[in-house]
């Protein structure tokens, strides 16, 4: 295959599970979908005029907040998130797609190419912590010595 993210296998990080209850994400919207409705969301309100990178950055940061408070005060949370009720993990669906939503929004309004800005930034996250030198260790990268 040409695109060289594909190599990754769907179930990375999932291995230890039956497919059955293997987690992924739909192959639609991309994010260049996301910043396209957002874009279309915005300019049918005539809010370009709001929707400048500070506050949009700033209109994400309380999005961030919005997620932490639903994480707050119940102390360890498990993957998955086991004993949430269907009406806390759709609060947390909209909370993080409003987090998304001003992000790619951000990030168009900044001209960073998000997908490939992502591509580019894992590759460095590779070099800086080799799979064989990290194993299993959560120290930053300026904490390892030669
Ligand atoms: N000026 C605005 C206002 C809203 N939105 C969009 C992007 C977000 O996805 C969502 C945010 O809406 P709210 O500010 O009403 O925030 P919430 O949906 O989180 O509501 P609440 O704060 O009541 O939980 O709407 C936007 O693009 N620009």
């Amino acid at each position: 295959m040409s695109e060289p993210w594909r190599e990754f296998h769907a179930s990375a990080g999932q291995n230890g599970l039956p497919e059955s209850q293997r987690f992924a994400f739909s192959a639609q919207p991309t994010i260049e979908d996301i910043r396209r409705m957002q874009a279309e969301f915005t300019d049918e309100r005539d809010w370009n005029q709001f929707h400048q990178p500070r506050n949009l950055l700033l209109a994400m940061v309380g999005e961030v907040g919005e997620v932490s408070e639903l994480f707050q005060w119940r102390g360890d949370v498990a993957e998955g998130l086991p004993d949430w009720t269907e009406a806390e993990r759709e609060h947390l669906a909209q909370e993080l797609s409003d987090v998304l939503i001003y992000l790619v929004e951000l990030a168009e309004k900044c001209r960073v190419d998000l997908p490939q800005a992502v591509l580019r930034k894992m590759a460095l996250n590779r070099q800086k912590y080799p799979a064989s030198r990290v194993q299993g260790s959560a120290k930053k990268y300026t904490e390892y010595e030669d």
